[in-house]
């Protein structure tokens, strides 16, 4: 597969915030990346200056093998923000004219049944919209762009389950149908885990991780069981967070187990459960969390 991002060496500060930290990141085509983070974590920092929204202090962007600067249109990209600001007065139907005429695939039918799917009246002024309908406007623009590289950045904030499930269920089939990529931040870890294929986790303007979720899925475990036995199957292995009550340790592991193993812990009589990737992002990022 070939590379549609590649980011080398980002950095940016808000004179002392160091917001993005020497950041290398490659993204590959035809594929839907999460990005992840705590609040101030520089989710959107990174993302603005990929998509040349604000400048960084060193390090190199390229889109497709073009080298990105400042401002510059750029063909094969769609960012949608967090928030759209400056088109306030405009109507929902003129926006979506505005963004058909900077994407080349744009595809105006299914713009029109996204507005239906949504319930979204194509007449209303912007700054009539809740912050939900905001959040639709973003995904409209960005699903009917239909742009090689996609990035969301907070796609559904403000949207109820149902209407999150919904963008999900429609993005995941029309990716299905038109393949591309797609980068999008976001603070709800469990709900992309069903929607992402890779993710990167960021903290602190570090990549402190980026892993496949297939690769992920069989790194992260819960292992339980009485102590000694617990301590004898860890040993050697990446523990990222341990905890005991009693004679009982529960420790959560970052490292594949081998069948082998596996056999090993039936026979100490502990148990191995699947760990959720928001309970790895807490341990990970937030080491005081505690094992539920
Ligand atoms: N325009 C700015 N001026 C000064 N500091 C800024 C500016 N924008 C961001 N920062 C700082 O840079 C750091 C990263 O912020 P950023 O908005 O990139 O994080 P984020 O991960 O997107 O956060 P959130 O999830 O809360 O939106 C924070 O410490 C923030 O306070």
């Amino acid at each position: 597969m070939g590379t549609i991002l590649k980011c080398t060496n980002l950095a940016k500060s808000y004179g002392t915030t160091e917001a993005v930290k020497n950041i290398d990141m490659t993204l590959e085509e035809n594929t839907i990346y999460g990005l992840i983070g705590r609040n101030g974590a520089g989710k959107t920092s990174l993302l603005n200056i990929i998509t040349g929204s604000i400048f960084q202090d060193y390090g190199e962007v390229e889109i497709a093998g073009k080298k990105i600067n400042r401002s510059e249109d750029i063909e094969d990209l769609c960012y949608v923000k967090e928030k759209i600001l400056l088109f306030n007065h405009v109507k929902v139907m003129e926006l979506l004219e505005i963004a058909s005429a900077f994407h080349k695939n744009w595809d105006w039918d299914f713009a029109k049944d996204l507005l239906k799917m949504f319930e979204l009246n194509p007449e209303k002024k912007f700054r009539q919209l809740s912050r939900g309908m905001e959040s639709h406007v973003g995904i409209i623009i960005g699903l009917a762009s239909r742009a090689p590289l996609t990035i969301f950045d907070e796609p559904v904030l403000g949207l109820d389950v149902i209407m999150r499930e919904k963008f999900y269920s429609i993005m995941l089939e029309d990716y299905s149908n038109y393949p591309r990529t797609i980068l999008m931040s976001t603070h709800l870890v469990n709900e992309i885990t069903k929607i992402v294929e890779k993710i990167y986790i960021i903290d602190s303007g570090k990549i402190l991780l980026h892993e496949d979720m297939d690769s992920f899925r069989n790194k992260s475990y819960y292992v339980t069981g009485n102590r000694k036995g617990v301590e004898n199957f860890i040993e050697g292995k990446n523990v990222i967070q341990c905890e005991t009550q009693g004679n009982i340790m529960i420790a959560a592991l970052f490292d594949t187990i081998n069948d082998k193993e596996m056999h090993n812990a039936r026979r100490l009589d502990l148990s191995i459960d699947g760990m959720p990737l928001q309970k790895f992002f807490t341990y990970f990022v937030d080491g005081r969390n505690h094992i539920e």
